[in-house]
């Protein structure tokens, strides 16, 4: 199984004040994920699980003076102004008011539309790494208020630890879970966000639990068997995990995860998985990497 090149625990190295290379942008999974209702503008009230996993995209920023803000890499099937990341940056630049630009380039791990936040973590980096880069000196809050505008997903990446997550998933309060390890595969597809909040037979009544009560015998995922409906490699991918784990897929999917005993158990089960699936490992992590960047 391959490991990202990449030591996820530590922040990058911040002597250079014009660049900061190498930024983390970790996975998260959803280990439950209740559809409680839906707002007047079809937004869905949620409470979920948020879990930090040391596996993700990096990110390099390099300082510019001219205003521009540029992605010097492609990243397939995700045109430059469209980038979470490009579009986090010119965020922060308007709201601020900040006349310097930057370079960014995204190096991608993460699987896309894969319920692993990927494309959101990546924009809680940028407005993370850009806040430091450019001096800008918003808060946590003000961050995580900020990328709720370009995502559900983001806050809790500024948030920046494991947490119990209601409203839409900005409403958050931390969470203190045991460390674990994990295996996640990908079936190879793609689920888009929308279209599985925006189906017909969505349950979206499920009765609101109090915070600590969320056991996995007690919750589930109420976006699973939509996705699995409409996806049948998500269902395959989770009877097949289901026999080594108690198996459940992530967000609104594609990629399904379970937690194992040890890192001995992830590595089997990752190496007895078909070869059409990508299947990791990874480990739970208490705090963002970057998360002493903003107090
Ligand atoms: C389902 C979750 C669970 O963590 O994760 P992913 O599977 O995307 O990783 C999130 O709620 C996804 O957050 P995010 O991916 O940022 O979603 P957004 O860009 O804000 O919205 C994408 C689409 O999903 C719908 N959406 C999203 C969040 C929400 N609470 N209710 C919704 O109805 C929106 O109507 C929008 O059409
Ligand atoms: N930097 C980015 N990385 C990944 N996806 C991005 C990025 N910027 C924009 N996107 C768009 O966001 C969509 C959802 O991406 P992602 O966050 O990976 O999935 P999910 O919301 O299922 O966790 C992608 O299909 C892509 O079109």
């Amino acid at each position: 199984m391959d490991r990202p090149a990449l030591n996820l625990l530590r922040a990058p190295d911040c002597s250079d004040p014009t660049r900061l290379l190498a930024c983390p942008a970790p996975a998260k999974l959803n280990l439950f994920l209740h559809v409680v209702g839906r707002r007047a503008d079809g937004y869905h009230l949620l409470q979920t699980a948020f879990r930090l996993l040391d596996w993700g995209d990096t990110l390099d920023f390099a300082l510019r003076t001219d205003g521009t803000i540029r992605r010097l890499n492609e990243v397939p099937g995700v045109p430059e102004a469209d980038d979470l990341v490009v579009r986090a940056a010119r965020l922060l630049q308007s709201h601020t008011g900040c006349a310097l630009g930057a370079d960014v380039a995204v190096h991608k791990v993460l699987p896309m539309g894969g319920g692993i936040g990927g494309g959101s973590s990546d924009a809680a980096t940028a407005l993370i790494a850009l806040n430091r880069l450019w001096r800008t000196g918003l808060s946590r809050p003000q961050l995580q208020a900020l990328g709720l505008q370009l995502g559900a997903d983001v806050p809790v990446f500024v948030f920046g630890r494991d947490a119990f997550a209601e409203g839409v998933g900005e409403a958050l309060q931390p969470l203190a879970l045991p460390p674990a390890w994990y295996v996640v595969i990908s079936p190879g597809v793609q689920v888009p966000t929308a279209e599985i909040f925006s189906a017909g037979d969505l349950t979206r009544n499920t009765p609101p639990i109090i915070m600590p009560d969320f056991a996995a015998s007690t919750t589930r995922n109420d976006l699973q068997p939509v996705a699995c409906s409409r996806y049948p490699e998500v269902l395959h991918v989770i009877e097949w995990l289901d026999v080594h784990a108690p198996a459940r897929m992530t967000g609104s999917g594609a990629c399904v995860f379970a937690e194992v005993s040890s890192e001995e158990e992830a590595d089997r089960i990752t190496k007895d998985c078909p070869p059409r699936w990508k299947a990791w490992k990874a480990r739970s992590i208490a705090r963002h990497p970057l998360y002493e960047w903003l107090q």
